[in-house]
Order: C-alpha cells, then structure tokens, then sequence
C-alpha cells in the first residue's frame, strides 16, 4: 500500500479563501479591517521568518498587521505592558506572542496577560480550560488545523484510537483534547513513555509533535494508520547544501509505503499553522464586534 500524501498547503489555500471572504465581509459591516498584532521578541532565525510570513498573510487576507520587535534583553515589566496596551487597543482583535520566549522571560506569566477573547493561539489558561471543559474556545492554531484535516478526510472520528506523541502547550496537550472531543481514545504518549513501537502500533491515527527528526520508524505504525507529523526540525546542512533540510518527527520514507495516509515535512500540518491563525483572528474580530461566529469557518 502506498499511502496518500495529505497536502497541507492546499488546505490552506481553501482556507485562506474563506478568510478572505469573511474579513471583507467584516470590513463592510465595521468600516475598519480585522487586526492581528504579532510580538516578536529577540532575533531566533525560524521565529523571524514565521513573524514576515505571519504579516505578509494577514495583509493578504485583507486584515491590517501590526508587528512588534523587541530585543532579546527586553524585561519582563516592557513586554507585559506592550501585552496590556495591545488588550486595551480595539484596532487589535487578535494577539499572539511569538514563542519560544528568550529564556530570560517568564513565558508563562507572559501568556497569562493577553486577553483571552484576543489570544488566537489558544494557550491563555482561560481558552486552555475552556478546550478541556468543552465550551466555545480559541484553540491552538497546528493542533486546530490538524482536527480539520482529519475531519475533512473521515468525516466521523468516533471511537478511533489515536496517540499524540509530544505534550507541548501549543501543540500536544490541545490535540489531545480536540481528539477526545471527537470521541477518539486518546493516549498521551512523551518522552518518558515505555514501548513507544508498542503504543504506536494499535493507533488508527498518529500525531506527532516532539521535535526528533525519524524518531518514529515506519514499522511502529499499523497498516492502515493515518499520520499526521507536526515535527519541524532542521538538519545539518549536507555537503553543498548552505542550510539543512527541514524534516519531521516521522520516518517518512518507511512509512510512506505502509500507513494509509500521512502528512509530509514540509507541506503538511505545518502549512496550515498561519491559515489557521487567520482564521482564529477573523473568528475572534466577529465575536468582539458582537457579529457572532463567522459561518463556515
Ligand atoms: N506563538 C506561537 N509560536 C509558535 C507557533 C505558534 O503556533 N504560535 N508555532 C511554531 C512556529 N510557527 C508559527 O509560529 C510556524 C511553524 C511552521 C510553519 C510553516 O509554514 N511550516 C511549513 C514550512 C516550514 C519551513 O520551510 O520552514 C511546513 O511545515 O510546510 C508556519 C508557522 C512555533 N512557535
């Protein structure tokens, strides 16, 4: 069996079609654009690249960007004033904070400053218990875009038996709880997890997000699984190559002729991470303009 390459970034694109409907839309109904302000602290390479894209993205969807860079040696005190101005400001419907934080920062107390009804990456403790107590909530944009891949491909995921491997704030720990509002048997599964082949094997679907290039060999998964890789790590750069390639946390070569679909590294979940984020920061921009839930989003 060969199995079907998900393709994340045409999803993407049929997203960002929506988006862009909506956000005119919104623009017609408020006279102002839908706001996404992006904090970008300190000069990580990967991060900067994700904040342009973010911009450039959020322009293209018809919606206004706002970008803040701070250095690496910004105290804890300036970033949370910038967060609380930016909660307070109402061209601003959505925040997010570009993680990781330098480590002289307190990620967490930094989180815990934005405006839940403005935090479209879904990690403020209020939308993360809101996810886990089952009520309307802003949710993670990866694990949120992985949901959407399964449920466009199976319709029903109920009773299914699926493993996340990775329990990150912004990626393991919400797609668990996404899986298991979909009425999938969910098992966590980390780095101190034993037998991880063993936990693997008996999963229908498998998501996994602990940034170890190959860690999972093709023959852990069962024929027939569906796998979604939400690793991005880069490799050293090979010999005439000036930068590594970028893989993911699945041996995809091994596991290509074995499961029945899988996403690829890049080009899958990781392709629907800033569409996702629009669609968060449009859904949030209706919700405070008192417009209700977009449709079809
Ligand atoms: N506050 C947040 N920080 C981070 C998040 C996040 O969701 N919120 N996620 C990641 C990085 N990220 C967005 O910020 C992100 C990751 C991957 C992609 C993407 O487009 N991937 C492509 C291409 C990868 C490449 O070539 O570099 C793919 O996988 O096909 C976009 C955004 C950590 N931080």
């Amino acid at each position: 069996m060969t199995a079907v390459q998900i393709d994340g970034k045409a999803f993407a694109a049929k997203l960002r079609e929506k988006i862009g409907e909506k956000a005119a839309a919104f623009t017609d109904k408020t006279g102002r654009k839908a706001g996404l302000a992006v904090v970008l602290v300190g000069e990580d390479p990967a991060s900067q690249v994700y904040v342009r894209s973010k911009g450039k993205a959020t322009v293209a969807a018809g919606m206004e960007s706002f970008e803040y860079r701070l250095p690496a040696d910004t105290p804890q005190d300036e970033l949370v004033a910038l967060v609380r101005k930016l909660n307070a400001d109402d061209a601003v419907d959505g925040i997010l904070v570009q993680l990781p934080l330098p480590k002289n920062l307190d990620e967490k107390a930094v989180i815990a400053e934005i405006d839940p009804d403005k935090d479209v990456d879904g990690i403020t403790p209020t939308n993360a218990g809101r996810l886990v107590l089952g009520m309307d909530a802003l949710v993670s944009c990866t694990p949120l875009g992985c949901t959407m891949i399964l449920k466009d491909m199976l319709g029903d995921l109920s009773g299914m038996d699926a493993v996340v491997v990775g329990r990150s704030i912004l990626f393991g720990k919400p797609m668990a709880q996404l899986l298991l509002a979909e009425n999938c048997t969910v098992t966590m599964a980390h780095s101190r997890t034993r037998n991880l082949p063993e936990v693997l094997r008996r999963a229908d679907i498998v998501v996994a997000a602990v940034g170890v290039p190959f860690l999972i060999k093709g023959d852990w998964l069962k024929s027939g699984a569906i796998v979604l890789d939400g690793g991005i790590n880069r490799l050293d750069p090979e010999p005439g190559e000036e930068k590594g390639r970028i893989v993911g946390d699945v041996a995809f070569d091994e596991a290509v002729g074995h499961v029945r679909a899988i996403t690829p590294v890049p080009g899958g979940v990781g392709a629907t991470t800033i569409a996702v984020l629009l669609r968060n920061t449009i859904v949030a921009a209706y919700r405070n303009a008192g417009l209700g839930d977009p449709e079809g989003l």
